[in-house]
């Protein structure tokens, strides 16, 4: 067997709670997350799932989850790395969008499509508007055609994989654990891959907030628990329901 992937969803943001179309925008964890975190952490450290290295975003949210998660199982010491390719899903023109009020304008099919469709991005945001990351200099070295305007699921796998096969593989066929901290979407792409779901019934996948996800690996990185294990199962069933509705 290689090593152990944890993925990780950030805790509650400041805008989950308010029910906005985040992506790219660099939002907080509010106190409910990092309560989320914490008790993530408590998982980990109660299921002896110590990670040995962690894999974060660029994003606040994500990274300050893994602080606090790690800190509270003693693990705050482990190597750190970071990329864009495990960011959010660029929401595009939807970024600071109110994921009810947009379900009513656009109606419940176009509103889905931009939410949960492999292949339909949502429209792509002007480089002047408030919520775009045009000229965040975190994103600065990154060549034009790479610097998402809008990302749909298929363009978030897509570019997550190049950092998959380098920077994470290495650390599971070196027989680590391995924290993936990271987003609701981009952890959607990379569960796609590892359980090969397919293009329709990935539109059915909610991660919620704060609850690791184990997963077990062969040597050819396949599942030995295809969906993975969820540390809190009962609260994950519930949380990703809820998940899946909001808007409504
Ligand atoms: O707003 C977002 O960036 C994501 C995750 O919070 O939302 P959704 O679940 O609607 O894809």
């Amino acid at each position: 067997m290689t090593g152990t992937l944890v993925l990780l969803r950030h805790g509650e943001s400041e805008w989950n709670a308010k029910n906005l179309f985040t992506g790219w925008v660099d939002v907080d964890l509010n106190a409910k997350g990092e309560t989320e975190a914490r008790r993530g952490g408590e998982l980990l450290k109660e299921q002896d799932l110590l990670p040995d290295v962690v894999h974060t975003s660029l994003l606040r949210r994500a990274i300050r989850t893994s602080e606090i998660a790690l800190h509270t199982a003693d693990r705050h010491w482990i190597p750190v790395k970071r990329s864009w390719r495990l960011n959010e899903r660029h929401y595009g023109a939807l970024q600071g969008k109110d994921k009810k009020q947009t379900l009513e304008q656009y109606g419940e099919e176009q509103f889905m499509l931009w939410r949960r469709s492999y292949d339909v991005p949502p429209p792509p945001i002007e480089d002047g508007n408030e919520f775009s990351q045009f000229a965040d200099p975190r994103y600065a070295a990154l060549p034009p055609e790479l610097k998402p305007r809008s990302e749909c699921l298929k363009d978030v796998l897509l570019r997550a994989l190049p950092y998959w096969y380098d920077a994470i593989v290495p650390d599971l066929i070196a027989g680590k654990t391995v924290l993936v901290a990271a987003h609701g979407n981009s952890l959607r792409a990379i569960v796609k891959h590892l359980d090969q779901i397919s293009d329709e019934a990935i539109a059915k996948l909610n991660i919620p907030t704060g609850i690791p996800l184990r997963y077990n690996l062969d040597d050819a990185l396949r599942p030995l628990n295809p969906g993975g294990e969820y540390l809190d199962p009962e609260t994950a069933k519930e949380a990703a329901a809820a998940v899946a509705n909001q808007g409504r």
